[in-house]
């Protein structure tokens, strides 16, 4: 088809301004375009029309980048992003480094409240002369107001603690309630009157919901029956005005009890009576929260240790708490114990294992066990400060000097394991209320025991053990009280004195030159076969 057809059939029907497109239309008929090598000369109005089509050509060029951009943004999400934030990274960066700056700085204010806090908490362990070890240790109580601000305790506890006349938390209370509080276990060793008992029971006050049911949800195991008594009572003060259910296992419950029905909180026990519980009367403790341990180094004794052993188990609540009380905690025990806790912290205030510095101790030679009954009536005429407390070594013995003392028109009771759980409680109570000025004891009312005020602690019988010995001089001298312990020793008990010496030495008291020169014994435990106290005519 000729060029010119083509054109007329193309534009049909459309008039065709010759004379306006005649340039072009001269080149449709002069053949194929020229080369660029060889350009035609543009005459000026041509210069002018394609100056001002370039013109048009970049605005599009430029449109359809826009476009282009615009509408592969509608495709490619992300590159629509970058490119908006494009202008806004250096703002961004900035804010950025501003955060940064910012956690910066709250990450260092926070690091510096951390150093101040530990070392307020180095500064208020060294005044109370509390020591320990364990990972992450919570900082020590500074007041028991602090028990509200930092622990949301309910004020009423609080009150309560005012109105027993408790202004200030004893060392071992500042470090112990914050470590239970804390869900940590422990071992806590602090010197007898020392307000241990408080220190365990003051988190389980505060953790567990008066009255809650679905089990027992804190088990106390106390070595005698009268320590778990006045466990039971001070629990009980501390808890005043809440509904708590806080039950004494006495040896009838634990024979007859219907455990199914009981509402129990906090339940407090001798480790025999809680073992007969949970295996003749199946008593479940599987809910147990809290386990507690008091004067936990005699129930690890020998002869204790499977029925602890059996109590621990039956503590199956995999969360539970436990944790270790006593004046005394020597090495093997806390192994052992060890083995049963985890992540435990261990505090001890003072000095481990020593007497409280507020008892002033006595060593008194006395020959024979004649000799010591004389040495104990001549101090009775001299001075008889009650209520004084008279330790022997058995029930045969306590029952033969309790008969000395009353013929010598002595107001005296005895206590031992022969009485019976009644009988054993009023001689406690009687010496409570002041009916009686001196009471004569077997190692049962040893550890533990708060008598209020007494004023000496008497040996009559030297202690088997070092243990022991701090134990029982530590029925005196008791929450800041001073008191005065004196101990007879005949020849009998000179290979053990050093034993005892070196806990006199450890607290501030005189010890004479020659029985620190006497040798060391291996021995920790020394019992003495002795002739009778009866100076008596025997009734029989
Ligand atoms: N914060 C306190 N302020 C004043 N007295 C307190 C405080 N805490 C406890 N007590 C009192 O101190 C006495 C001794 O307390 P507790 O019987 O708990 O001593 P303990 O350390 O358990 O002694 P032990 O080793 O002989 O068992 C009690 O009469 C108790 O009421």
């Amino acid at each position: 088809m000729e060029n010119s057809k083509l054109s007329s059939a193309l534009f049909a029907g459309t008039h065709f301004d010759r004379k306006r497109f005649a340039a072009d239309f001269a080149r449709f008929h002069q053949g194929p375009t020229p080369s660029p090598a060889a350009p035609s000369a543009p005459s000026p109005e041509k210069k002018r029309k394609r100056k001002s089509g370039k013109a048009k050509a970049k605005k599009n060029k430029k449109k359809r980048a826009g476009e282009a951009a615009a509408s592969s943004s509608d495709v490619v999400e992300g590159f629509n992003v970058f490119k908006g934030l494009e202008g806004k990274n250096d703002e961004l960066r900035s804010e950025k480094v501003e955060i940064v700056k910012n956690e910066d700085s709250v990450a260092v204010r926070r690091r510096k409240e951390v150093e101040r806090e530990i070392e307020r908490a180095a500064i208020l362990r060294k005044r109370f002369d509390i020591h320990i070890a364990g990972q992450n240790v919570p900082a020590p109580l500074e007041s028991f107001e602090e028990l509200i601000s930092r622990y949301g305790c309910d004020s009423y506890l609080v009150g309560n603690l005012s109105k027993l006349g408790f202004q200030e938390p004893t060392p071992i209370q500042r470090q112990a309630i914050p470590i239970l509080l804390s869900g940590r276990e422990c071992f806590a060793c602090a010197p007898t009157g020392s307000g241990k008992t408080l220190a365990f029971l003051f988190p389980l006050l505060m953790k567990i919901k008066p009255g809650s049911k679905g089990g027992v949800k804190a088990v106390i195991l106390c070595p005698t029956r009268e320590l778990a008594a006045q466990t039971v009572r001070e629990c009980k003060k501390l808890a005043k005005g809440r509904k708590y259910y806080i039950k004494l296992m006495t040896k009838d419950l634990s024979k007859s009890g219907n455990f199914k029905d009981m509402h129990c909180d906090i339940l407090v026990s001798t480790p025999l009576c809680l073992h007969h519980a949970v295996k003749k009367r199946h008593l479940d403790l599987s809910s147990a929260e809290y386990l507690v341990l008091d004067e936990s180094d005699k129930l690890f004794e020998l002869g204790f240790v499977e029925v602890i052993d059996s109590v621990v188990e039956a503590c199956s609540n995999p969360s539970i708490i436990r944790s270790l009380f006593s004046a005394t905690l020597p090495d093997t025990i806390e192994a052992l114990a060890r083995t049963i806790m985890h992540d435990a912290i261990r505090v001890i205030v003072g000095r481990k294992n020593s007497a409280s510095s507020l008892i002033k101790q006595k060593l008194i030679f006395a020959g024979t066990e004649r000799g010591k009954l004389l040495a104990l009536r001549q101090s009775f005429q001299e001075s008889l400060n009650p209520p004084v407390l008279i330790f022997v070594q058995s029930k045969e013995r306590a029952k033969e000097l309790y008969k000395e003392l009353a013929f010598d028109d002595v107001r005296a009771d005895v206590i031992h394991a022969d009485l019976n759980e009644e009988q054993r409680q009023d001689a406690v109570d009687n010496l409570r209320a002041g009916k009686t000025w001196v009471l004569i004891a077997t190692e049962v009312i040893a550890r533990g025991m708060d008598f209020k005020g007494v004023n000496c602690v008497i040996n009559y019988d030297f202690p088997e053990s070092a243990a022991a010995y701090i134990h029982r001089i530590g029925r005196c001298g008791r929450a800041g009280r001073s008191g005065e312990a004196i101990t007879f020793f005949t020849e009998e008990d000179k290979p053990f004195l050093r034993n005892i010496a070196n806990v006199l030495l450890s607290s501030g008291c005189e010890v004479p030159s020659w029985i620190m020169a006497l040798p060391k014994l291996k021995r920790k435990k020394h019992r003495v076969d002795r002739d009778p106290i009866s100076t008596l005519p025997n009734e029989d």
